[in-house]
């Protein structure tokens, strides 16, 4: 099924004529239009997706004046308009001017037609890219605005305070990041907050999931793809990599990446550049690069696990998220903080914490980190009656953690395993969902699944 709007202004009928037969065989809908002045009533109704138009109207003209004048409208009217200019002789000096002004390519009458349908063909994946990185900015924007503001990440203990020092210094620079540290200590935090701190607030922030990528579909996700490069690729496709051009990528979970593949990553990282599947032609990339992973240093040094020169290149600033165990300074006001966060969402007056409850919780171990803190918190507010809360609030004072360690461990599993299963059968066997439910990436709810043969 042939794709793409493509609107088509000229003057010349036979032109006109000329180009819709030729066009109708290769794109979705050909619409043409003789008069530019109709041009913008027509894009406020219809969505095209590449305008081609010619840059001289009224008979004996060639300064190409009416043409740039409707370029700067259609663009006014749509940013993310792809426009390709017909020029009626080589006026390359022409074309030069208009694609300074945002025109994406030209087309020199009487053209040869395997290349007018070769650059409306790139001038559609332009469009669907545009398209894709714009709406990504939008949700960004939305986000940035509704969650994320500098008091976002709390911390007093001097580990993280040394964390909030190399971030306010390496934010603003352009140098990979790779964010080290167990699951729920904050890594995305870090990284939303570099994004805000860097130089690009404004343009997307995209995080990949790469423990969730299939290893078929690696390049494909990440480069991109042409439409017909393997059986499934019903359309092009553009990889995260182009997607968030000008932007942050955020590749979570680096270390799930197997070792055949990171090499592939590599390469792209080296050349700043990536060829899409199906494709030879390379593409360039431009985006802000920040890793995470919840590999020890031990592990990723581990060249049998990790390649080291990949290691290298996305490693240009480390930063260590230190466990919540070790920081303990940090528990009072994480809890503090929860406690009033959970219950203005409730709507339950403000409760206090019992200061025996905070002594408890700091010796706590928090194998799942300041996730599981909010979690606990989150828990303790819905289900706790009176207006202070107390250790008969949280599950975890029966599980002495360090005493019976041994005894409980399998208790635990029961009860990690009960809780799994649980939320598996309430979310429809869904995993992002039952993750999200339980507090859990679903890199880990997966491991546990494997763990306990569900
Ligand atoms: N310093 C902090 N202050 C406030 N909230 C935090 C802090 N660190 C983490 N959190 C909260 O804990 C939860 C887990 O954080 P985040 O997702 O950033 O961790 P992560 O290390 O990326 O986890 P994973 O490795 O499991 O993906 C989030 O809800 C986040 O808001």
């Amino acid at each position: 099924m042939p794709e793409g709007r493509i609107l088509i202004v000229d003057d010349d009928e036979d032109v006109l004529q000329a180009a819709r037969l030729l066009l109708k065989r290769h794109f979705g809908v050909i619409q043409t239009v003789s008069d530019p002045a109709q041009v913008a009533t027509l894009i406020r109704k219809n969505s095209f997706d590449v305008l081609v138009l010619d840059m001289n109207f009224t008979l004996g003209a060639d300064t190409g004046a009416e043409g740039l004048a409707t370029l700067s409208q259609v663009l006014e009217l749509d940013p993310q308009a792809v426009v390709v200019l017909l020029t009626a002789y080589s006026d390359v000096e022409l074309a030069v001017k208009a694609m300074k002004k945002g025109a994406a390519d030209f087309v020199t009458k009487p053209w040869d037609n395997d290349r007018m349908v070769a650059t409306l063909t790139a001038a559609l994946n332009l469009r669907r890219s545009r398209l894709e990185t714009a709406e990504l900015r939008e949700r960004n924007r939305g986000l940035a605005a509704a969650t994320h503001t500098s008091s976002d990440m709390i911390g007093t203990s001097p580990a993280m305070l040394k964390v909030f020092d190399a971030i306010r210094r390496a934010a603003p620079t352009d140098a990979n990041i790779l964010i080290l540290g167990e699951n729920g200590t904050g890594k995305e935090l870090v990284a939303r907050e570099i994004h805000r701190q860097s130089q690009r607030p404004g343009e997307v922030f995209l995080r990949v999931d790469m423990g969730a990528i299939s290893p078929q579909l690696f390049e494909s996700e990440l480069f991109g793809h042409c439409r017909g490069a393997f059986t499934d690729a019903k359309q092009n496709r553009t990889g995260y990599f182009r997607a968030a051009t000008a932007g942050t990528l955020f590749l979570d979970e680096i270390g799930n990446v197997p070792l055949y593949l990171q090499s592939k990553l590599l390469t792209a990282l080296e050349r700043r550049e990536v060829v899409p599947v199906g494709t030879e032609k390379p593409e360039p990339m431009d985006v802000r690069l920040i890793c995470a992973t919840n590999l020890s240093p031990a592990q990723l040094n581990d060249e049998s696990r990790f390649r080291q020169d990949l290691l290298y290149r996305i490693n240009t600033v480390e930063i260590r998220l230190p466990p919540l165990r070790d920081r303990k300074d940090d528990i009072p006001p994480l809890l503090e903080h929860y406690t009033t966060a959970y219950c203005r969402k409730y709507n339950f007056p403000t409760k206090r914490l019992a200061p025996a409850l905070i002594a408890r919780l700091m010796e706590w171990t928090w194998p799942g980190n300041v996730r599981e803190l909010r979690h606990a918190v989150e828990r303790a507010v819905v289900l706790s009656e009176g207006e202070v809360l107390t250790t008969s609030d949280f599950p975890l004072e029966k599980a002495e953690p360090r005493k019976e360690a041994m005894r409980d461990a399998s208790r635990l599993d029961d009860i990690e395993k009960a809780a799994i299963e649980r939320a598996l059968e309430r979310h429809k066997n869904n995993v992002s969902k039952a993750a999200e439910a339980l507090g859990l990436t679903r890199t880990s709810l997966y491991r546990r699944m494997e763990k306990y043969g569900l």
